[in-house]
């Protein structure tokens, strides 16, 4: 796998000091409010595992399992709804968490969700976010690092379901689109 990185944008060392620094801030921040807190699969896993180790205050977790982009590196516009959560949200403090905002299309599909089951405050709080490819309007709360408009794998992200595993985030060299060996 590491074979196939042209690049690495962050380094194994670089997302742990973006988690001590998000988790404290958050936990900070929902102190008292026990939040719910929603993985957005399959991304996520990562990113949550680390984040929630950093945050010292009481929450439930729940997961949300959401595909729009089946595998490739452009949005099919679609988003679809694989598994909800089983967790009734009418009133919770929810916090959702992503590996990476794109284009935007599945934040706000997940916001647009709760809000109509009466969550009484929806936060997002992602480990990437790639503001130039954005395509809808939308922000989250807490944003742990930034990247360029490339399609990154890594770190629970994904190029065919693949590199989900590699614990660092990077861009993948060229040969590997193009399926040359
Ligand atoms: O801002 P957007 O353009 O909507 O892109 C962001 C979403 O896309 C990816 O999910 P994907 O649909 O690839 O599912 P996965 O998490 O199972 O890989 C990623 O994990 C985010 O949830
Ligand atoms: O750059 C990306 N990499 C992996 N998955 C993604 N989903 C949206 N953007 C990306
Ligand atoms: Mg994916």
């Amino acid at each position: 796998m590491n074979n196939d990185i042209e690049k690495v944008l962050y380094s194994k060392e670089d997302i742990k000091k973006t988690c001590q620094k998000l988790g404290q801030k958050i936990a900070k921040q929902y102190a008292g409010k026990k939040p719910l807190v929603i993985g957005v699969l399959k991304g996520a896993i990562v990113f949550m595992t680390d984040l929630i180790r950093n945050m010292d205050i009481y929450m439930d977790i729940d997961f949300i399992d959401v595909s729009s982009y089946g595998g490739g590196t452009k949005s099919s516009g679609n988003v679809k709804l694989v598994k909800d959560i089983d967790t009734d949200v009418k009133g919770r403090n929810v916090l959702f968490i992503e590996d990476i905002i794109d284009t935007g299309r599945t934040l706000k599909y997940l916001k647009n969700l709760l809000m109509d089951r009466g969550a009484n405050s929806i936060h997002v709080c992602t480990l990437m976010d790639k503001p130039e490819g954005r395509l809808v309007d939308v922000k989250a709360d807490y944003v742990g690092l930034k990247v360029p408009n490339e399609f990154v794998v890594g770190y629970g992200m994904d190029y065919k379901e693949e590199y989900r595993n590699l614990p660092y985030v990077g861009v993948l060299k060229p040969r590997v689109y193009s399926n040359l060996n």
